[in-house]
């Protein structure tokens, strides 16, 4: 109770700022989260005595600035909370100092919460300088509640999520420490890559761009666990710059720059849960190799070794409208698998990818990884053990089975996915330019605009694909795009950002971009935009 007041005491929420629980947890400047992680560490605690499990708080703010901060909640199976507690958890944040205890009792209330069962949170932070003294004041909340808490201190947002699957299968999953974490990622690379044949120095050479976060700190120490047969070059690995700034998944994805230059590069987020590729070919152009590529990359790979081994196992490739159509059409027309479309943010990707035997999700940003659904690993781990399988058939399978072991299946992992991704290239004798011509990007453009309403003004249905409100958006919006070629675009009230986002792709950049901002001088005009008008790009 005493730390209660304290950290109440200390809330510095401007007036008229209620915060919500959205795509990506709670994400603000810094100075606005003491109260909130304490909060998040009351509602773990909660969490855990409700599912009778270890549950995982990770303070981060991702891609954001570093003078950000922010939490996120993880469930027993590693997955991210239920949607019910999200809205818990938007309530608690909000309540004021004094109903915070009424709060608190109608949950356990409302949940049936046993409150003599035991409770077990796990911490972990990322490298910005508030993160430290913010996930105190989430073990404090959940020692304020009797709760047993495991600080992992610095770890990427993909490896607290593997931390808490562990303990909540029993090992089963693998060893709860950043060690099993190295152990088994690299145990899986070293059998996969054994696959591949006469690799050089230079095929095992990587440039990866830490974004001067947590990620670059993790690659260095797992680094000996690789035992060169993958050769990392670290860029913006925390030791001078900012965390972010000018580097990182983010930046090159929306900004479609390259912060280092090489023939295979990398860049992660500031978690380490996103991971975009590129490389400057021999003009000095730039080649963004993004999500959709890897989804394309991994699902081409898995559906040859699916035929080699003679499994007859369904793969579905989950994306979001953000999905580059050409890629969409090269996944449904050429390669003949499942594609399916779900709302932006990786919870919704993560569910849908679960209703397939093998569900492969990736946003276009580079968040994503695989699902193996209970029955395909079994039917994966008993033809590696029938004696009756072919040499073949049985080199197939047990590439599946360390694919398995090599990806991080509770959430995107930048590490776990930059494994694989090498690991396929290796065994297909692939470079970055040959995987880049599997299909070729529409050209595409990213804008904001800022409404002075809520920007939910804008309502979306159809996986946010079509504008329903405000009225005359879509049909302005249709006639737009009938003016281009190849053309599509749409919009959509971001879930971090105080911002309305449009998305427009056409034949050429050119074209991308004058339709981009047409249909943002529309949003502007017709949801009550603030500021100048939108300017043409060109
Ligand atoms: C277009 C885009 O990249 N949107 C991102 C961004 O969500 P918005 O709701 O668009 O702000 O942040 C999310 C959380 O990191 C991520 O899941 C999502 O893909
Ligand atoms: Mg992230």
């Amino acid at each position: 109770i005493v730390q209660m007041f304290v950290y109440n005491c200390f809330q510095n929420q401007p007036e008229g700022l209620t915060l919500q629980y959205g795509t990506a947890g709670f994400r603000t400047h810094a100075k606005h989260l003491d109260h909130i992680m304490f909060r998040m560490g009351l509602l773990a605690t909660l969490r855990s005595k409700k599912t009778k499990s270890t549950i995982g708080v990770m303070v981060t703010a991702s891609h954001n600035p570093e003078e950000d901060n922010g939490v996120k909640l993880i469930d027993p199976m590693g997955e991210m909370v239920t949607a019910a507690w999200e809205g818990y958890a938007t309530q608690l944040a909000n309540a004021e100092q004094d109903s915070l205890l009424k709060e608190l009792k109608d949950i356990i209330k409302k949940e049936d919460i046993d409150m003599s069962e035991p409770a077990s949170v796990y911490v972990g932070k990322d490298t910005r300088p508030s993160s430290a003294s913010l996930s105190q004041a989430v073990l404090d909340g959940v020692s304020s509640l009797g709760g047993k808490t495991h600080d992992y201190g610095l770890v990427t947002t993909p490896q607290l999520h593997y931390m808490v699957c562990c303990c909540n299968t029993h090992g089963c999953y693998g060893s709860p420490t950043v060690e099993g974490y190295y152990q088994k990622l690299s145990q899986a690379f070293l059998q996969l890559t054994q696959n591949a044949l006469n690799r050089t120095d230079d095929q095992k050479r990587l440039l990866v761009d830490g974004a001067n976060g947590i990620g670059a700190l993790k690659m260095r120490e797992m680094e000996p666990f690789l035992r060169s047969e993958l050769q990392v070059v670290l860029s913006n690995d925390g030791s001078s710059g900012k965390l972010n700034h000018m580097c990182g998944a983010d930046y090159v994805k929306v900004q479609q720059k390259a912060p280092q230059v090489g023939e295979r590069c990398c860049s992660f987020d500031g978690d380490a849960d996103r991971i975009v590729y590129y490389y400057t070919d021999s003009k000095g152009c730039f080649h963004l190799l993004d999500g959709d590529k890897i989804a394309t990359l991994i699902s081409t790979y898995l559906k040859e070794l699916l035929t080699q081994a003679g499994l007859n196992l369904q793969i579905a490739v989950v994306q979001t409208a953000y999905a580059n159509g050409s890629s969409t059409r090269y996944l449904e027309d050429v390669m003949k698998v499942t594609v399916c479309c779900t709302k932006t943010g990786v919870k919704h990707l993560h569910h849908a990818a679960q209703e397939y035997d093998i569900g492969v999700y990736f946003e276009a940003n580079g968040h994503g990884t695989v699902l193996f659904s209970k029955a395909a690993q079994k039917q994966i781990q008993e033809l590696v053990k029938d004696p009756n399988t072919n040499d073949e058939r049985k080199r197939a399978v047990k590439l599946l089975e360390s694919t398995i072991n090599l990806i991080n299946q509770t959430v995107g992992d930048a590490i776990s996915d930059m494994l694989m991704i090498e690991a396929v290239l290796a065994i297909r004798g692939m470079s970055a330019q040959d995987w880049d011509a599997i299909y070729t990007d529409l050209p595409n453009r990213q804008l904001k605009v800022t409404v002075c309403a809520d920007r939910r003004v804008i309502d979306t249905t159809d996986a946010e694909r079509r504008a329903v409100s405000p009225e005359g958006l879509q049909d302005t919006i249709d006639t737009l795009v009938k003016k281009y070629k190849s053309a599509r675009s749409f919009v959509r009230p971001s879930g971090t950002e105080d911002v309305v986002r449009v998305y427009a792709e056409a034949d050429t950049q050119e074209s991308a971009d004058s339709l981009a901002h047409e249909v943002s001088l529309a949003v502007y005009r017709l949801a009550g935009g603030i500021g100048d008008e939108p300017k043409p790009l060109h």
